[in-house]
């Protein structure tokens, strides 16, 4: 997809009100170049009036008015409906990359970290508002104004109206059309500089203390500086790139200006022109290339645009990393789950499972054990269809699993990763996000089968408590449970868990043992641990062992 391609839908949907802003900015546009060469013609009128000659000051003194009020009426429609129509339009475009990105989980391209996806999801988006309301607008206004001076000359002094148009066309696409062939390389430049200098501040401040201890908190400060020499470097460059269009900008209006003041004089000589009219006329001039100041300050900031909207493309054109069935079929309730013969490999590197076979009856619940790297994580990743196997099949009853939309099996099945996350939000917001309507009842029995209750209990505010980003407010034992406990209150018919009690102590280990099967009664569960398992826990314990499963 290219980035028209990407653009061109979301501009549709917002195609009213930015063409209500376009017509306005014009409006705009008009009225002031119409305010400057009225009032050039007034005050010159009325110097000459002074001089004894007539004239009637209500026509051009009523015009004035009416301009400067049609002016500040049309600007502040322009900026309200423009500005309202840009933010939806970005908000269109965060929501569209959104939805374009989770199919896209985990990136098949490993070299997008975290910190460069939200740059892209922030920075990158808010920077295409340049191209939408301050380039394209004020070049399309400048267009029609540039004709309609050029109008107004062939009727007044046609002499100057080649002179002016050639001019004015040269400020408004050949200085552009240069300055962005010359800037492109930088505007990406700066867009690649700004998402380093980003990710190296995300990379600090989470790796911040660890930075602290090693005593490498001083090269990771250097690391950052040298981004972000590099990157005020290259906007330098931009700037002196836009800088350079702008004087040629200014002396295009000096040739127009030259060539109307010329062959006005010429014409007023010649007794064919009128002086206030005159003077009206090179005001106007002057006036309209007002617009193509902004066109080339805009410009200069798109050519970054335009980068960041490369970024964005590149990132939803990654392939989606599990595709949905064409005609999907429903999750079947209470039915065994199948793997048959399985092999799976990440990026066709070292075979991880080779070839697993396993039943597992509905409401069974299995441990899998087995040396660090057997693949015991990648058995559930492929349950949950978050990869698929390159051979062999898995079923639910009879239902492939590839033949059922990824949402679905994930409405069924949930899971405590190794690294499953806190947010920044209440304990009890924490834990409702795996089961919305939780009742406190429900709740504290979680929190309970966590072994977690007691602790959350003394909290003055309980359940209200805020957990800081990344729930650094609790120990990492604890933060463990508050996971574990949200998985258990998750009503999935099917409960995996990895490692439930790592960071946890003996006790409490052998404690949330004890309450497993209570915690988790009628349901599947799939439990993968290191730990020593009491007799009596689990149904089955298997072993993973290179790739494959042993009883
Ligand atoms: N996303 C990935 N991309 C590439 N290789 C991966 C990925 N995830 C895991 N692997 C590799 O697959 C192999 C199995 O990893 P897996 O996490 O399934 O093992 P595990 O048995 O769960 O280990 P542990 O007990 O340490 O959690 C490892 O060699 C690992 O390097």
């Amino acid at each position: 997809m290219t980035v028209f391609a990407m653009l061109a839908p979301l501009f549709r949907r917002r195609l009213g009100a930015l063409t209500l802003a376009l017509l306005l900015s014009a409006i705009t546009l008009a009225a002031g170049i119409a305010l400057l060469g009225t009032s050039g013609w007034f005050i010159t009128a009325t110097a000459l009036t002074t001089l004894g000659l007539g004239f009637n000051l209500f026509v051009p003194s009523a015009l004035v008015r009416a301009f400067s009020f049609i002016r500040i009426l049309a600007r502040y429609g322009e900026r309200f409906v423009g500005h309202n129509a840009t933010l939806r339009l970005l908000s269109d475009l965060r929501g569209w990359l959104f939805s374009a990105l989770f199919p896209r989980l985990p990136l098949s391209d490993r070299s997008i970290r975290h910190g460069d996806l939200v740059s892209r999801l922030t920075a990158d988006v808010d920077a295409l508002d340049v191209a939408f309301l301050v380039a394209i607008g004020p070049m399309l206004g400048a267009l029609l104004m540039g004709m309609a001076v050029t109008g107004v000359l062939i009727v007044f002094l046609p002499s100057a109206a080649l002179i002016y148009a050639l001019a004015l066309a040269g400020a408004v696409f050949l200085v552009p059309a240069a300055l962005v062939i010359s800037a492109r390389k930088v505007g990406r430049d700066v867009v690649s500089a700004a998402a380093d200098t980003r990710i190296a501040v995300y990379d600090a401040i989470s790796g911040h203390a660890d930075l602290t201890i090693l005593g490498v908190l001083g090269t990771a400060k250097d690391r950052f500086s040298a981004f972000a020499r590099h990157l005020s470097e290259r906007r330098l460059t931009l700037a002196a790139l836009t800088g350079a269009a702008a004087m040629a900008v200014q002396v295009l209006a000096a040739i127009a200006l030259i060539g109307t003041l010329w062959t006005g004089l010429i014409a007023h000589q010649a007794g064919a022109l009128d002086p206030a009219v005159f003077v009206g006329l090179v005001l106007a001039v002057l006036g309209s290339f007002e617009a193509t100041a902004v066109i080339v300050r805009s410009v200069g900031k798109s050519t970054a645009a335009l980068a960041a909207a490369e970024r964005l493309t590149a990132l939803a054109n990654l392939p989606p990393a599990i595709i949905d069935p064409a005609r999907p079929l429903p999750f079947p309730e209470g039915q065994k789950i199948a793997f048959s013969d399985v092999h799976f490999s990440y990026d066709s590197g070292a075979p991880v499972l080779n070839g697993v076979t396993l039943s597992i009856a509905p409401g069974e619940r299995i441990a899998i054990t087995g040396p660090s790297g057997g693949g015991k994580s990648t058995l559930l990743s492929l349950l949950l269809r978050l990869n698929e196997p390159q051979c062999g099949d898995i079923r639910i009853g009879t239902t492939a699993l590839n033949d059922i939309v990824a949402a679905q099996v994930h409405t069924n099945m949930a899971l405590l990763s190794q690294d499953s996350p806190v947010f920044i939000d209440t304990i009890r917001n924490n834990l409702r996000i795996a089961r919305p309507l939780a009742d406190d009842e429900a709740i504290w029995a979680a929190l309970g089968a966590a072994k977690l209750e007691k602790f959350v209990a003394t909290l003055p505010e309980g359940l209200d408590t805020v957990l800081g980003e990344s729930g650094r407010t609790l120990s990492a034992g604890q933060m463990r449970r508050l996971c574990l406990a949200r998985t258990l209150l998750s009503d999935a018919p099917i409960i995996l868990l990895d490692e439930p009690t790592n960071a946890l102590d003996r006790a409490n280990e052998l404690s949330f043992f004890e309450t497993l099967a209570e915690a988790t009664k009628g349901r599947t569960v799939v439990m993968i641990t290191h730990a020593a398992i009491p007799d009596g826990t689990v149904d089955r314990v298997l072993e993973m062992r290179n790739g494959r499963l042993t009883q």
